[in-house]
């Protein structure tokens, strides 16, 4: 097969399979040290598992959304190089253990997560909170805003559904600094699924409200997750806009070294991830659309999503990995 018959526009269809391999084993290990109380240890296997599988990949790989800067994170962190550097030339964005917490504790929806796009297509953003808003497809352009208050989201959001205000479910993380939103979300009569940790599955589940309840996902969480959800978003459909908090000065000059001109800026989905992107998550402990890992008498059990911007395809594909001393 030539080149170009693996080749819609932009990345290699190939990867899309070769990828899943990557959040399958960062998985596998966090899972290992699951509800284990210990959120260093089971984020630092992940960290190592995905890490020596990215290297297996041909690409020419550079971490754009990692584990830190380089001089507080060994690995993975911004600007670290991956893969076998045989391949084409692709920016990635990562997080090992989605919910580090979450995984201490085994509760619902963590995941490992990593995005690969074409060079220059991820925004780089600093490793600070991020407000945002997203809904899944199918929903006119418009139907939610950033600066809109969350009255009048849920509210269009309703409309644009055809569903009283009642039947709507907002996702938000459960922090001090959400008290407000929380109230004024609640004072609309839509329901709100509180959330410990993970938005990047917060983000994601506003895709398919049937199977995991929730319509909307709103409020403030990491800045690098929001670039994984937009990419997720990139390839199912359907809309998100955030903005970096970049509340100290400190923060401004940080945000403007990665390029950064604007402060301000209200990101849309495709300008947090544009180009052709793959996007895949394999679950951790189990959650509304991935099942976490297993551990089987003869094989482990593996639940991913897989998800290519260029051809809109979505793939679930569940392993059985006999291959034990691999894992
Ligand atoms: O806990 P904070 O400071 O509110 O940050 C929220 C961020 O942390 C998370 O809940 C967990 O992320 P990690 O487990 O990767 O640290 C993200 O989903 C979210 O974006
Ligand atoms: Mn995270
Ligand atoms: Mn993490």
């Amino acid at each position: 097969m030539n080149a170009s018959a693996n080749t819609i526009a932009g990345l290699d269809r190939i990867l899309t399979m070769e990828v899943v391999r990557v959040t399958e084993r960062a998985a596998v290990a966090a899972a290992r040290l699951r509800g284990r109380g210990d959120e260093k240890a089971a984020d630092q296997v992940a960290v190592d598992a995905m890490r020596s599988e990215l290297n297996r990949l041909n690409i020419k790989g550079t971490v754009v959304i990692g584990e830190g800067e380089r001089d507080e994170a060994p690995m993975l962190y911004i600007g670290e190089e991956v893969g076998t550097g045989k391949g084409p030339a692709v920016d990635i964005a990562l997080d090992p253990l989605e919910g580090t917490t979450i995984c201490a504790k085994n509760l619902p929806n963590a995941l490992a997560v990593i995005a690969i796009a074409e060079k220059g297509s991820l925004l780089f953003a600093p490793d600070v909170y991020m407000d945002k808003i997203a809904i899944g497809p199918g929903y006119p352009e418009g139907t939610i805003d950033l600066d809109a208050s969350p009255a009048d989201n849920i509210a269009s959001l309703a409309k644009a559904k055809g569903v009283p205000v009642n039947e709507v479910t907002a996702c938000i993380l459960d922090r001090p600094r959400h008290a407000k939103l929380i109230e004024a979300v609640r004072a609309t009569g839509a329901a709100i699924r509180l959330i410990g940790d993970g938005d990047v599955a917060g983000v994601i589940h506003t895709t398919d409200p049937e199977e995991t309840g929730i319509d909307i996902y709103i409020g403030s969480g990491g800045a690098p997750e929001g670039v994984l959800a937009a990419a997720a978003l990139r390839c199912t459909g359907g809309q998100m806009q955030g903005r970096l908090i970049l509340d100290t000065p400190e923060k401004v000059e940080r945000a403007a070294k990665m390029g950064i001109a604007d402060p301000n800026k209200v990101y849309r989905v495709d300008e947090m991830a544009r180009g052709d992107v793959l996007f895949a998550a394999t679950g951790v402990t189990d959650g509304n659309m991935l099942a976490g890992v297993k551990f089987g008498r003869n094989y482990i059990t593996t639940d991913t999503i897989v998800l290519r911007s260029s051809s809109r395809t979505v793939r679930e594909i569940k392993a059985r990995h006999q291959d034990l001393d691999k894992f």
